[in-house]
């Protein structure tokens, strides 16, 4: 019978071996040299052991700390290295030092990862998958954190803490609870169209190479001369969109629940380099007063008929991480890390994200998050009144660590500034359920899948709806509905909470 060569990543520890000239010798974290990995001391071949054996205590105790917290979501995935370039001008749109001249790459760190499952859960569970993306300009660093889906499920901060506990574990059972989830679902219909992306064949993406990705949010891009236009942001897959069927995608969680993370890994390291184009869609401020959809609510989508892909540069993922932990569990992304020239929008969702990932990241890697190699802005020298915190590894010498000071200590600059702009309006909690939860939804179901994806569809949510408690169900299929009669009564027909009660 023929052998199937290994992968590149089954081979990682010969090909390591391969490189090494010289055994190094081994040492305490404090590089002493150690006389034994197997043997710990004893008084007496049988006896108690001594404190003396600080090199046991040394492992001990760093074994203990191994793990940080893992992320609150997007706990599991995988990452690559590669640059992106320009292959289109958009210079009379924006300033961004990344975008200033046809030809120019900038170095790129990616993270994809699935939202609720945990950092070992199965990577072919069905979700959105996150499409991280950080560029290390000469501006600083630029993260564009988004997902495979254009959209988001919810249009108010406020709302996503309480999606995320929706969509993960019951607090007493410790078990995914579909009430949670689709009784959270149905009572905000905003949810509607991502639901419908979820549980489309998209929902299972065949790896992290054949997909999307988004900045999803509408961000805006200021030129020289400041003036600005709404924008979003498009990474088209080179590799095709490829999906795994539910049957599949359940086999796999058993047989290979890290499919996504090894494919990517042996695809870069076989020279295989995924990439994706790079595209903007542009809307003017004029057209974003009267369009027909609010431009900056995320549960909506900016049709490319009105809004065309206008085609910017690639990117392309040909360095796998040296080591994943330090490379890409220790990655740290933010939507608030923005070049001059790339600046947020009234987009809610937007604004409810700028504060917290650093919150996040500093209780999930420390105050010096930023300072850790692979989130360190190095195309430009970091100079602050920032000090002191665990792990400080530049902490500035002697530069003065306060302002205003004598002793030419970094200086603001007005290159920093966003653009300005007008905001007038009383301050409270504006109600936002009079937006239109269900128009796009209907385009998706009626002009964008066809029979038999619709038919996929609803299967895919029969298969969970089911496990909802009947009134939940009810409800569920009211809001489909609402989209067109056929979606509701086809899920009908797939419910059998719904045959029972026709029968009796
Ligand atoms: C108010 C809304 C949101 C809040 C408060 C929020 C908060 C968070 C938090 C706390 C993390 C964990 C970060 C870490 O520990 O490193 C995270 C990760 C992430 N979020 Fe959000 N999020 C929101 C909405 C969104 C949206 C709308 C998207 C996509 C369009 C998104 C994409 C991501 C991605 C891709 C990651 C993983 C980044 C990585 O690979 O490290 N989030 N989010």
């Amino acid at each position: 019978m023929e052998r199937k060569p290994r992968p590149p990543s089954a081979d990682q520890l010969i090909q390591y071996a391969l490189k090494v000239k010289e055994i190094p010798v081994d040492t305490t974290s404090a590089g002493n040299p150690v006389d034994s990995e197997t043997i710990i001391k004893t008084i007496g071949p049988h006896g108690p052991v001594p404190l003396e054996d600080t090199y046991y205590l040394d492992k001990l105790f760093h074994f203990a700390g191994e793990r940080n917290p893992e992320r609150v979501v997007h706990a599991k995935g995988g990452g690559a290295f590669g640059y992106f370039e320009v292959t289109h001008d958009i210079t009379h749109l924006t300033k961004a030092a990344i975008f200033s001249e046809i030809g120019k790459q900038t170095p790129v760190a990616a993270r994809f990862s699935t939202v609720w499952g945990e950092r070992g859960s199965a990577d072919t569970n069905r979700d959105p998958r996150g499409f991280a993306l950080k560029f290390y300009t000469e501006d600083g660093n630029w993260d564009l954190v988004g997902n495979n889906t254009p959209i988001f499920f919810v249009r108010d901060p406020f709302r996503f803490i309480h999606f995320i506990h929706s969509q993960k574990r019951n607090p007493v059972t410790h078990l995914r609870d579909w009430d949670a989830f689709w009784d959270f679902i149905s009572l905000l219909p905003e949810t509607t169209h991502q639901v419908m992306i979820l549980f489309s064949d998209r929902g299972i993406p065949d790896g992290f190479r054949h997909m999307h990705g988004y900045g999803s949010h509408t961000f805006k891009l200021v030129n020289k001369d400041n003036e600005p236009v709404y924008c979003k942001f498009h990474f088209r897959t080179d590799q095709g969109i490829k999906n795994i069927s539910p049957q599949t995608a359940t086999k796999l969680a058993a047989t290979d629940p890290d499919y996504s993370i090894r494919d990517l890994y042996d695809n870069i390291a076989k020279g295989n380099f995924p990439s994706w184009t790079f595209y903007i869609q542009v809307m003017t401020f004029e057209e974003a007063k009267t369009y027909r959809w609010n431009p900056f609510d995320v549960t909506k989508i900016w049709p490319q008929s009105d809004f065309p892909l206008l085609p910017v540069g690639h990117m392309v993922l040909d360095k796998n991480p040296g080591n994943y932990y330090a490379e890409i569990e220790q990655l740290a992304f933010n939507p608030n890390n923005l070049i001059p020239g790339i600046e947020p929008t009234p987009d809610k969702m937007l604004q409810g994200r700028l504060h917290s990932y650093i919150d996040t990241h500093i209780h999930r890697l420390g105050a010096n998050f930023n300072q850790i190699p692979v989130n360190c802005p190095y195309r430009v020298r970091v100079a602050n009144y920032q000090r002191d915190a665990p792990m400080a590894i530049d902490n500035q010498n002697g530069a003065p660590n306060y302002y205003p000071n004598s002793f030419k200590g970094p200086e603001p600059t007005p290159r920093g500034a966003w653009s300005t702009y007008n905001a007038t309006g009383d301050v409270k909690r504006y109600k936002t359920e009079d937006e239109d939860n269900f128009s796009q939804p209907r385009i998706l179901w009626s002009n964008v899948l066809d029979d038999a994806a619709r038919d996929r569809m609803t299967t895919n949510i029969a298969s969970v709806l089911k496990l909802a408690a009947p009134f939940i169900q009810e409800r569920t299929v009211k809001m489909f509905s609402q989209v067109h009669p056929d979606f509701g009564n086809r899920l009908r027909s797939k419910l059998p909470h719904f045959q029972e009660s026709a029968e009796e």
